[in-house]
């Protein structure tokens, strides 16, 4: 059986630092990379941007926007740079940000199966329709060994519209959280971390053997944090640095020692097309990330 993806995220964060990429070829980037808008240029974007950092950051993002708007030939540009990424040790999260209910859902989550030929190690999922929904898809990660990503209190400036909202006496984001943590539910770990009171500790929120394989993405842009993260047991995937005004100052006060992969996309990307420059810039992060 494959390990499952909390445990391989919390190996990968230990051999190569927290840091998440993002891989955002929008136009504005290809043009700035000395690139064509297609799908030439994206391969070519892609390409440079595997061989700089597969292996070397804990997790590739590509955002599948960017390879949809070329079609068939966008998805088999990502197609192969998956498989190239994976097959150099980098953990893939497709950042998809899919939601549907019932086999829909399902379909969607066939991203995690092995067989697929986009297979990724873990998927951006919006919880809209309501957090059963989700179901189908925690079932596949589950058989499979994936993670699942849920979209609870994100980095955009109108987020709170309706994240903040109220369920009953929870918000919409916490009630986000609070679904994930069950997900994450001892029960549900592999391995037996009552028997290990460390590894216990670990399920509170630190990085350990235990992390469990479904996380939130909560922005690293909120003013303060307004969700009750102590019972996710799981990772925070933390968008909004740089471009979006984000800091690793932001992070700590934030989210303290908690499991965290930050995630940059403009800001190491406009490195442009050149594999040590693309290298140095995460470097930066992961230089100040784990200082
Ligand atoms: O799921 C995400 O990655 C995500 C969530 C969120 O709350 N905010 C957010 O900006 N993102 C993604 O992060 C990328 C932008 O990152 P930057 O270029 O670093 O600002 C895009 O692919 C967004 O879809």
């Amino acid at each position: 059986m494959t390990t499952p993806f909390g445990t391989r995220l919390a190996d990968a964060v230990a051999a190569r630092g927290p840091l998440c990429v993002g891989l955002d070829p929008h136009r504005e980037l290809l043009l700035e990379w000395g690139l064509t808008d297609d799908v030439d240029g994206l391969r070519r974007f892609t390409d440079l941007v595997v061989e700089a950092l597969a292996g070397h950051v804990a997790v590739l993002k590509p955002q599948l926007a960017f390879y949809e708007r070329h079609g068939s030939r966008g998805m088999a540009v990502l197609e192969d740079a998956v498989a190239w990424a994976r097959a150099a040790g980098a953990l893939v999260l497709l950042d998809a940000k899919r939601g549907d209910i019932g086999s829909t859902m399902a379909g969607y989550a066939d991203y995690l199966r092995p067989g697929h030929p986009l297979a990724v190690d873990a998927l951006t999922v919006s919880p809209y329709l309501g957090p059963d929904s989700l179901e189908p898809a925690r079932r596949t990660a589950e058989q499979c060994g994936g993670g699942l990503f849920v979209l609870a209190r994100t980095s955009n400036p109108d987020a709170a519209t309706f994240q903040s909202a109220l369920v009953g006496e929870r918000s919409v984001a916490q009630t986000v959280v609070d679904t994930v943590g069950r997900w994450n539910a001892p029960g549900r770990l592999v391995g037996d971390p009552a028997s290990d009171p460390a590894s216990f500790a670990d399920q509170q929120g630190r990085w350990g053997a235990f992390t469990g394989s479904h996380g939130v993405v909560v922005g690293a842009t909120l003013a303060e944090l307004d969700v009750d993260l102590s019972g996710l047991r799981g990772p925070v995937l933390a968008p909004g640095l740089g471009a979006q005004g984000g800091s690793v100052a932001d992070l700590r006060r934030l989210f303290g020692d908690r499991a965290v992969v930050p995630s940059v996309s403009r800001d190491v990307l406009r490195a442009g097309a050149d594999v040590a420059a693309l290298r140095a810039a995460a470097d930066r992060w992961t230089a100040e990330l784990t200082a």
